[in-house]
């Protein structure tokens, strides 16, 4: 995935302009920032849901699209209505056979896929439940597996750990991350709190206040650079592996509890 010369803005606001990065196969990308920093945005122009002001995107070396297989994507939560017509299982199902061109697959081979990636969740002993009468961790581990059922070139997660407790944050962050290391996706992670994925981080797009970084954890999430990206003196305390930012400006609703960064340009 390729951004270049990028730019979003929304009337006259921009929330980020002049946007170089580059994400090879393989490699794991945070995009950090406070609410309203165009995170959720820089995802929906990768895929295809929002067009840029300037610059260019591409995957795969070619022009962003909708709908494509090549991307997964784990969405913002939302619940499903109570009243929802599928199960768990259903739902995953179609991420592995719900785009063949009319061609359905062998149903052994679904089912036996689909039982694969249930597994990898953890999410097999409530396979039959409808959806709607899950808890959201337990649709988030689902939204998971349908993610991963196409084995994505690039997936991209909006802050997937929403809503999981701490031991189902570790195994789908756990989880995301062996999807990038051993089966080559390039990854996308938006996210307010870089600590549960601090030792999958290679690089970290920054956002704030119109402007950005980007680099490695080491690089982005220091003292000198957030500050100069907040405007404001902030503190970067690393603890046992663990990052704080302590002194946030009071506008920024954003707790954060970060990693690591490194730096580019960005502005
Ligand atoms: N289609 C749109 N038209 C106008 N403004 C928009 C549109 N989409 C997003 N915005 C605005 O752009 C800003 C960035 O939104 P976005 O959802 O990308 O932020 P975010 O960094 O993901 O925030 P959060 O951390 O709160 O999820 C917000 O102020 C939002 O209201």
């Amino acid at each position: 995935m390729s951004l270049r010369g990028a730019g979003l803005q929304f009337g006259q606001r921009a929330l980020w302009k002049d946007l170089d990065v580059d994400l090879r196969a393989g490699e794991f990308l945070a995009v950090l920032g406070p609410n309203g920093s165009g995170k959720s945005s820089f995802l929906k122009v990768l895929l295809g849901l929002q067009r840029l002001h300037s610059g260019t995107a591409t995957v795969g070396g070619r022009p962003v699209e909708r709908g494509s297989r090549k991307i997964g994507y784990i969405p913002q939560q939302k619940s499903f209505a109570a009243d929802t017509p599928l199960r768990a299982r259903d739902l995953v199902a179609l991420g592995v056979d719900g785009h063949r061109w009319g061609l359905r697959l062998n149903s052994r081979i679904v089912n036996e896929r689909v039982d694969g990636l249930l597994d990898l969740v953890g999410a097999r002993d409530y396979a039959k439940v409808p959806v709607g009468q899950l808890s959201g961790g337990e649709q988030q581990r689902l939204r998971v597996a349908q993610a991963l059922a196409t084995e994505p070139e690039l997936l991209l997660c909006d802050e997937p750990l929403l809503s999981l407790d701490l031991n189902h944050q570790q195994a789908v962050s756990a989880l995301i991350n062996r999807q990038c290391r051993e089966r080559n996706s390039a990854v996308v992670f938006v996210t307010h709190e870089i600590n549960p994925v601090i030792e999958y981080v290679d690089r970290v797009l920054y956002l704030a206040g119109g402007r950005f970084r980007v680099g490695t954890p080491e690089e982005v999430m220091t003292t000198e650079v957030l500050s100069d990206l907040y405007n404001s003196h902030v503190e970067v305390i690393r603890a046992n592996g663990r990052i704080v930012v302590v002194g946030l400006p009071d506008a920024t609703t954003h707790y954060h509890d970060d990693a690591h960064s490194g730096v580019e340009e960005g502005h």
